[in-house]
Protein backbone atom coordinates (compact mmCIF):
# COMPACT_ATOMS: atom_id res chain seq x y z
CA UNK A 1 0.00 0.00 0.00
CA UNK A 2 1.19 3.44 -0.64
CA UNK A 3 0.74 6.06 1.31
CA UNK A 4 -0.88 9.45 -0.72
CA UNK A 5 -0.05 13.09 1.02
CA UNK A 6 0.25 16.56 0.16
CA UNK A 7 2.87 19.43 0.66
CA UNK A 8 1.34 22.67 1.86
CA UNK A 9 2.81 25.93 2.83
CA UNK A 10 1.65 29.21 4.35
CA UNK A 11 4.10 32.22 3.67
CA UNK A 12 6.88 29.60 3.24
CA UNK A 13 6.36 27.28 6.06
CA UNK A 14 5.92 23.89 4.76
CA UNK A 15 4.17 20.79 5.74
CA UNK A 16 3.57 17.33 4.55
CA UNK A 17 -0.10 16.34 5.22
CA UNK A 18 -1.46 13.27 5.68
CA UNK A 19 -5.08 12.20 5.79
CA UNK A 20 -5.48 9.85 9.04
CA UNK A 21 -8.88 9.68 9.20
CA UNK A 22 -8.16 5.75 8.89
CA UNK A 23 -5.79 5.75 11.24
CA UNK A 24 -3.47 4.11 9.13
CA UNK A 25 -0.26 5.96 9.69
CA UNK A 26 2.25 4.97 12.06
CA UNK A 27 2.25 8.01 13.95
CA UNK A 28 4.60 6.93 17.08
CA UNK A 29 7.04 6.24 14.22
CA UNK A 30 9.09 9.60 15.25
CA UNK A 31 12.26 8.35 13.31
CA UNK A 32 10.02 7.73 9.81
CA UNK A 33 8.80 11.39 10.25
CA UNK A 34 12.15 12.97 10.74
CA UNK A 35 13.16 11.03 7.79
CA UNK A 36 9.80 12.05 6.05
CA UNK A 37 10.60 15.85 6.86
CA UNK A 38 14.57 15.55 5.74
CA UNK A 39 15.26 17.34 3.00
CA UNK A 40 17.64 15.69 0.86
CA UNK A 41 16.56 12.20 2.07
CA UNK A 42 12.60 12.70 2.36
CA UNK A 43 10.03 14.96 0.87
CA UNK A 44 11.50 17.78 2.82
CA UNK A 45 9.53 19.75 5.47
CA UNK A 46 9.32 21.80 8.50
CA UNK A 47 6.93 19.46 10.12
CA UNK A 48 4.03 16.84 9.36
CA UNK A 49 0.72 17.35 10.17
CA UNK A 50 -2.18 14.38 10.34
CA UNK A 51 -5.66 14.94 9.75
CA UNK A 52 -8.04 12.83 11.91
CA UNK A 53 -11.31 12.06 13.17
CA UNK A 54 -12.44 14.28 15.95
CA UNK A 55 -15.97 13.77 18.04
CA UNK A 56 -17.48 17.70 18.26
CA UNK A 57 -15.73 18.99 15.63
CA UNK A 58 -14.34 18.84 12.39
CA UNK A 59 -10.94 17.38 12.54
CA UNK A 60 -8.13 17.08 14.94
CA UNK A 61 -4.94 18.73 14.08
CA UNK A 62 -1.82 16.28 14.96
CA UNK A 63 1.42 18.60 14.36
CA UNK A 64 5.25 17.01 14.63
CA UNK A 65 8.26 19.37 13.73
CA UNK A 66 10.55 18.18 11.69
CA UNK A 67 12.21 16.38 14.09
CA UNK A 68 9.20 14.09 14.91
CA UNK A 69 8.97 16.39 17.96
CA UNK A 70 5.22 16.73 18.70
CA UNK A 71 3.70 18.82 21.90
CA UNK A 72 3.10 22.36 20.64
CA UNK A 73 0.52 24.15 18.20
CA UNK A 74 1.46 25.24 14.79
CA UNK A 75 0.00 28.13 13.75
CA UNK A 76 0.58 28.05 10.20
CA UNK A 77 0.04 24.57 10.39
CA UNK A 78 -3.05 25.30 11.60
CA UNK A 79 -4.20 27.41 8.91
CA UNK A 80 -2.84 24.67 6.22
CA UNK A 81 -4.86 21.92 7.76
CA UNK A 82 -7.49 24.07 7.20
CA UNK A 83 -7.08 24.62 3.75
CA UNK A 84 -6.19 21.00 3.23
CA UNK A 85 -9.72 19.99 5.28
CA UNK A 86 -10.90 22.07 2.67
CA UNK A 87 -9.65 20.17 -0.06
CA UNK A 88 -10.43 16.98 1.62
CA UNK A 89 -14.26 18.11 1.60
CA UNK A 90 -14.79 18.14 5.35
CA UNK A 91 -15.07 21.41 5.59
CA UNK A 92 -16.28 24.30 3.66
CA UNK A 93 -15.86 27.91 4.66
CA UNK A 94 -15.71 28.10 8.90
CA UNK A 95 -14.50 25.43 10.77
CA UNK A 96 -13.36 23.67 14.29
CA UNK A 97 -10.86 21.58 14.99
CA UNK A 98 -8.65 20.07 17.78
CA UNK A 99 -5.06 20.48 18.15
CA UNK A 100 -2.66 19.53 21.35
CA UNK A 101 -6.19 19.64 23.55
CA UNK A 102 -7.73 22.86 22.65
CA UNK A 103 -10.19 23.88 20.35
CA UNK A 104 -9.34 26.42 17.40
CA UNK A 105 -11.80 27.76 15.38
CA UNK A 106 -11.18 29.29 11.80
CA UNK A 107 -12.60 30.34 8.20
CA UNK A 108 -11.00 30.14 4.88
CA UNK A 109 -11.52 32.63 1.70
CA UNK A 110 -12.02 31.54 -2.05
CA UNK A 111 -8.39 32.43 -2.60
CA UNK A 112 -7.40 29.95 0.51
CA UNK A 113 -6.96 33.07 2.77
CA UNK A 114 -6.97 31.42 6.34
CA UNK A 115 -8.00 33.57 9.30
CA UNK A 116 -7.10 31.27 12.42
CA UNK A 117 -8.30 32.10 16.26
CA UNK A 118 -5.35 31.79 18.17
CA UNK A 119 -5.56 31.18 22.34
CA UNK A 120 -5.86 34.10 24.98
CA UNK A 121 -2.11 34.95 26.44
CA UNK A 122 -2.17 36.72 29.55
CA UNK A 123 1.81 35.65 30.86
CA UNK A 124 4.08 37.70 28.76
CA UNK A 125 7.82 37.26 30.93
CA UNK A 126 9.59 40.51 30.70
CA UNK A 127 13.45 39.48 30.10
CA UNK A 128 16.84 41.51 29.64
CA UNK A 129 16.18 43.08 26.05
CA UNK A 130 13.29 40.51 25.66
CA UNK A 131 9.73 39.26 26.02
CA UNK A 132 9.12 35.35 26.48
CA UNK A 133 5.36 34.39 25.95
CA UNK A 134 3.69 30.83 24.91
CA UNK A 135 1.21 31.33 21.84
CA UNK A 136 0.63 27.46 21.68
CA UNK A 137 4.20 26.98 21.76
CA UNK A 138 7.32 29.18 23.65
CA UNK A 139 8.64 32.45 21.75
CA UNK A 140 11.44 34.46 22.95
CA UNK A 141 10.60 37.68 21.20
CA UNK A 142 13.73 40.26 20.94
CA UNK A 143 14.40 43.57 18.81
CA UNK A 144 17.23 43.63 16.72
CA UNK A 145 19.65 46.66 14.49
CA UNK A 146 21.08 44.25 11.95
CA UNK A 147 17.89 41.65 11.32
CA UNK A 148 19.03 41.26 7.55
CA UNK A 149 22.58 40.49 7.96
CA UNK A 150 22.41 38.38 11.06
CA UNK A 151 23.26 35.10 11.35
CA UNK A 152 19.77 33.69 12.69
CA UNK A 153 20.68 30.30 12.38
CA UNK A 154 23.84 30.75 14.63
CA UNK A 155 22.26 33.67 17.25
CA UNK A 156 18.93 31.49 17.52
CA UNK A 157 20.32 28.48 18.59
CA UNK A 158 22.89 30.47 21.00
CA UNK A 159 19.72 31.42 23.04
CA UNK A 160 17.97 28.65 22.45
CA UNK A 161 20.16 26.27 24.00
CA UNK A 162 21.94 29.23 26.01
CA UNK A 163 18.70 30.64 27.47
CA UNK A 164 15.91 28.49 27.76
CA UNK A 165 18.08 24.88 28.32
CA UNK A 166 17.22 21.29 26.51
CA UNK A 167 13.42 22.15 26.46
CA UNK A 168 14.05 24.88 24.56
CA UNK A 169 11.84 28.33 22.72
CA UNK A 170 11.75 29.71 19.43
CA UNK A 171 13.23 32.52 18.92
CA UNK A 172 12.35 35.53 17.08
CA UNK A 173 14.97 38.44 15.74
CA UNK A 174 12.75 41.71 15.25
CA UNK A 175 13.01 44.75 13.14
CA UNK A 176 10.57 47.58 13.31
CA UNK A 177 9.32 48.89 9.79
CA UNK A 178 6.09 51.42 11.11
CA UNK A 179 4.25 51.66 13.81
CA UNK A 180 2.09 48.75 12.65
CA UNK A 181 4.67 46.36 10.89
CA UNK A 182 7.49 44.83 11.52
CA UNK A 183 9.52 42.26 9.69
CA UNK A 184 10.69 38.74 11.46
CA UNK A 185 13.34 36.48 11.04
CA UNK A 186 12.53 32.82 13.05
CA UNK A 187 14.79 30.27 14.06
CA UNK A 188 12.41 27.12 15.19
CA UNK A 189 12.71 24.52 17.45
CA UNK A 190 12.52 21.59 16.49
CA UNK A 191 13.69 22.24 12.65
CA UNK A 192 16.42 23.82 14.41
CA UNK A 193 17.39 26.22 11.67
CA UNK A 194 15.54 29.22 10.59
CA UNK A 195 12.24 29.21 8.79
CA UNK A 196 10.64 31.43 6.12
CA UNK A 197 7.90 31.85 8.27
CA UNK A 198 6.36 31.16 12.00
CA UNK A 199 2.75 31.98 12.84
CA UNK A 200 2.89 31.19 16.96
CA UNK A 201 5.76 33.13 16.41
CA UNK A 202 4.39 35.85 14.56
CA UNK A 203 1.64 36.24 17.07
CA UNK A 204 4.04 36.52 19.75
CA UNK A 205 5.90 39.54 18.24
CA UNK A 206 2.37 41.36 17.83
CA UNK A 207 1.54 40.79 21.46
CA UNK A 208 4.99 41.26 22.79
CA UNK A 209 5.51 44.17 20.79
CA UNK A 210 2.33 46.15 22.22
CA UNK A 211 3.29 44.77 25.63
CA UNK A 212 6.23 46.48 25.59
CA UNK A 213 5.05 49.95 24.05
CA UNK A 214 6.36 49.32 20.56
CA UNK A 215 3.37 49.75 19.05
CA UNK A 216 -0.21 50.70 20.28
CA UNK A 217 -2.09 49.25 17.09
CA UNK A 218 -3.99 45.71 17.39
CA UNK A 219 -4.15 45.07 14.00
CA UNK A 220 -0.26 44.42 12.91
CA UNK A 221 1.51 43.25 9.87
CA UNK A 222 3.85 41.04 10.05
CA UNK A 223 7.08 40.31 6.80
CA UNK A 224 8.99 36.94 7.20
CA UNK A 225 11.08 36.07 4.56
CA UNK A 226 8.53 33.79 3.34
CA UNK A 227 5.25 36.38 3.13
CA UNK A 228 3.05 38.78 4.87
CA UNK A 229 0.73 37.79 7.70
CA UNK A 230 -1.68 39.68 9.58
CA UNK A 231 -1.99 39.77 13.60
CA UNK A 232 -5.13 41.34 15.28
CA UNK A 233 -5.99 41.13 18.75
CA UNK A 234 -7.92 42.77 21.72
CA UNK A 235 -6.19 43.92 25.16
CA UNK A 236 -8.14 44.45 27.98
CA UNK A 237 -7.44 43.19 31.60
CA UNK A 238 -3.80 41.91 31.20
CA UNK A 239 -5.30 39.14 28.70
CA UNK A 240 -4.53 39.51 25.13
CA UNK A 241 -7.48 37.47 23.22
CA UNK A 242 -9.69 37.17 20.04
CA UNK A 243 -6.08 36.69 18.46
CA UNK A 244 -6.17 36.05 14.81
CA UNK A 245 -3.44 34.82 12.66
CA UNK A 246 -4.45 36.05 8.63
CA UNK A 247 -2.62 35.03 5.83
CA UNK A 248 -2.25 32.82 2.56
CA UNK A 249 -1.86 28.72 2.43
CA UNK A 250 -0.61 27.05 -0.94
CA UNK A 251 -1.43 23.16 -2.25
CA UNK A 252 1.98 22.53 -3.79
CA UNK A 253 2.00 19.31 -4.73
CA UNK A 254 0.22 15.68 -3.86
CA UNK A 255 2.33 12.63 -4.23
CA UNK A 256 3.04 8.62 -2.55
CA UNK A 257 5.00 7.27 0.15
CA UNK A 258 6.22 3.60 -1.11
CA UNK A 259 5.71 1.68 2.24
N1 LIG B 1 6.01 26.71 12.69
C1 LIG B 1 5.15 26.75 13.78
C2 LIG B 1 5.67 26.61 15.16
C3 LIG B 1 5.93 25.17 15.44
C4 LIG B 1 6.23 24.84 16.85
C5 LIG B 1 7.64 25.03 17.20
N2 LIG B 1 8.61 24.61 16.25
C6 LIG B 1 7.87 24.40 18.58
O1 LIG B 1 8.33 23.26 18.73
O2 LIG B 1 7.56 25.08 19.55
C7 LIG B 1 4.13 27.86 13.68
O3 LIG B 1 3.80 28.28 12.56
O4 LIG B 1 3.58 28.24 14.69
Amino acid sequence: MNQEFYKYQGTGNDFIMIDNREGLFPKDNIALIAHLCHRRLGIGADGLILIENETDHDFRMVYYNADGSCDTMCGNGGRCAVAFAKALGIIENKTTFTAVGHVYEASIDPENVVSLHMMDVSQLENRKDSVFLNTGSPHHVQLVDDLEEMDVNQEGAKLRYGLYGQTGSNINFVHQEDPSTFKVRTYERGVEAETLSCGTGVCAVALAMHHKGHTQAQDITINTKGGQLGVRFQYQDDTYSQVYLSGPTVQVFKGQIPC
